[in-house]
């Protein structure tokens, strides 16, 4: 059984619930006898004290079934949805502490529906299946019992369908599982479509590709409308066969039980109790196909979030974790040699699958120097600045950082010592001063507040705080839709100082800003004395870094390959 369809239920929440639901179903099975007796005592012995003391009993049992059903009922809900939360928060911690390359062959609508859609079905089983389980077993088993307490023969008569009902239910068992995953898995696809539509709106439009993506969400859509219709029709067959099953007990109860009444050998009252018992049976047998589709769901989709939760393709901590010393932090590369894809697996020394996008890179940066790592599209520039972060583990070589391997800084002092202005800016809906201030502590905000003007100066980002009425508060839209690409880059490249980073990686600036603003915001940087990584097409005004390194097909030379160029001797400053 898949673990997670367990995992996230708190046990004592779920035992109380049921409890109540079973307490709630024991006073049912009471109440239908008060009528045998009403009918067999009070009225047949013209007993009018006892039909009062039936009447004030049946009072009591009917409020304290009402009261143990709402308890049981609020119980479950309150299971799942703790459940739900559980499941949702213990998913996505697991996701976010996956490798970027695992997670850059994911599909994002997939991930969110296992984060979500998954773990529903999971707690579903709490609000639907578990009331309806022990209807099933408390209630049918209780009536079970008590009818054939009642008159053995008539309760044979009824059980005679249980081992078709059993048969029916094995083989239509046998089909539930695969169709509910099949039903996930397209319901998943629907939600990567959608997300891709979405996610990519305004170039969507640019290109007049609209159609194109509304037929892909379309064909996803038409996929899962498919593999519902199969799951339903096939619970409509199921159903209708439940539903013959009973009444053709409920008649031969009726028929055969009145024989015995005319042959004197069954009271009018038992025979009416009997009726009453078999009828109460009705709603929790019809609820038996719900259960069963209920728990294949959940199965499905729990083997989807276990499949999920035994990825381990992580950032691990480091083993032997080193505290680098404060500073401007000098980078050394040795030899280093890096590939998307399946990393190879540990102790084979063959490569990985993918192609190899780094090889034999080396260079050297000592604190507080700028260097600018130019090359055409594709070379393996962004790639570099993720390594130097430690982003991804490198097939072999490897980033020293102030004389440290990168991969034995602890993250957190990584994260806020080496910023980091990616191609692709990330910013959330929300302000643009907590966009600026995201992951730091109250201690860390305070003390950015207090340079907050100056690290605006330099980003050039305080002309358009001042200009704008909400200053700080401005919204900055879902990913900073409502900024300008160059504003986004000033935002990140604050964000990153805001940190006081010891050393900064700056992935294309220069193309998104004006020259005069890169001149401004590249001399305020070099003026700070922190060791600067530019990676681009060309050397950004200001920055005037001691080296230039020319990357192509993933390989480094020193140097432009210009002969014209400025930079082309590979020696240091122009
Ligand atoms: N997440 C990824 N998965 C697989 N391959 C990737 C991924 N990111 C980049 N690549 C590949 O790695 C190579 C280097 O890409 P990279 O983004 O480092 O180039 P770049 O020099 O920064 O290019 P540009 O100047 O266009 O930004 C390219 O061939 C690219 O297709």
């Amino acid at each position: 059984m898949p673990s997670a369809l367990l995992r996230y239920f708190q046990p004592r929440r779920l035992v109380l619930a049921a409890a109540a639901l079973v307490v709630a179903q024991l006073i049912g099975l009471a109440t239908p006898y008060l009528i045998k007796l009403a009918i067999d005592e009070g009225i047949a012995g013209r007993d009018a004290d006892l039909l009062w003391v039936i009447g004030l009993g049946g009072l009591v049992l009917y409020v304290l079934g009402a009261l143990t059903r709402y308890a049981g009922q609020w119980l479950a809900t309150r299971a799942a949805e703790d459940c739900w939360q559980r499941a949702r928060d213990d998913v996505f911690g697991h996701v976010q502490s996956l490798s970027l390359s695992y997670l850059a062959r994911q599909r994002t609508g997939d991930l969110v529906n296992r984060i979500y859609g998954d773990t529903y079905q999971i707690k579903q089983l709490a609000i639907s299946a578990l009331p309806a389980l022990i209807s099933l077993l408390v209630g049918v088993g209780g009536t079970g019992i008590i009818i054939w307490w009642l008159d053995p023969r008539l309760a044979f008569l009824a059980a005679l369908p249980l081992p078709l009902g059993w048969l029916l239910l094995a083989t239509f068992r046998n089909r539930v599982r695969p169709m509910s995953r099949l039903r996930l898995e397209r319901l998943s696809a629907l939600h990567s479509a959608l997300h891709e539509g979405l996610g990519g709106i305004a170039d969507i439009q640019a290109l007049g590709a609209g159609k194109v993506f509304a037929t892909r969400v379309r064909h996803a859509g038409t996929a899962l409308k498919d593999a519902e219709l199969e799951l339903a029709h096939h619970r409509a067959r199921l159903g209708p066969a439940v539903d013959l099953a009973l009444s053709l007990v409920l008649l031969a109860t009726l028929v055969i039980g009145g024989q015995f009444v005319i042959n004197d050998t069954l009271s009018v009252g038992t025979l009416v109790v009997f009726y009453f018992y078999i009828s109460r049976c009705l709603g929790p047998l019809r609820g038996v196909p719900g259960i069963l589709y209920s728990w294949h769901g959940a199965r499905a989709a729990a083997e989807r979030v276990d499949a999920l939760l035994a990825v381990d393709e992580r950032v691990h901590p480091p083993e032997k974790a080193r505290l680098p010393a404060p500073g401007a932090i000098g980078v050394e590369v040795e030899d280093l040699a890096f590939g998307y894809g399946t990393p190879p697996a540990s102790g084979d020394e063959a490569p990985g699958q993918a192609p190899q996008v780094l090889e034999a890179l080396s260079l050297s940066v000592a604190p507080g120097e700028a260097a600018a790592i130019l090359g055409p599209s594709g070379a393996g520039k962004s790639t570099t600045g993720r390594l130097l972060l430690n982003l991804f583990e490198p097939r072999s070589g490897r980033v020293s950082l102030q004389g440290i391997d990168a991969r034995q800084w602890p993250s957190k002092e990584l994260r806020r010592r080496v910023g980091y202005v990616g191609q692709e800016i990330f910013l959330f809906d929300g302000s643009l001063h907590d966009n600026l201030l995201i992951g730091l502590s109250a201690a860390e905000r305070d003390v950015a507040g207090a340079h907050l003007g100056d690290v605006l100066e330099v980003s050039g980002l305080a002309e358009m705080v001042a200009s704008h009425p909400e200053g700080l508060e401005l919204s900055v839209g879902e990913r900073g839709a409502q900024l300008s690409g160059g504003q986004k880059k000033r935002v990140a490249l604050a964000r990153a100082l805001l940190r006081h980073p010891d050393l900064v990686i700056i992935d294309q600036m220069a193309t998104d800003l004006e020259e005069s603003l890169n001149a401004r915001i590249f001399q305020a940087l070099r003026a700070r004395g922190l060791t600067l990584i530019y990676l681009g097409h060309r050397v950004p005004a200001g920055l005037n870094p001691e080296h230039v390194f020319w990357m192509e097909g993933g390989r480094l030379s020193p140097g432009h390959p210009d002969p014209a160029s400025s930079y082309a001797s590979g020696a240091t400053r122009p």
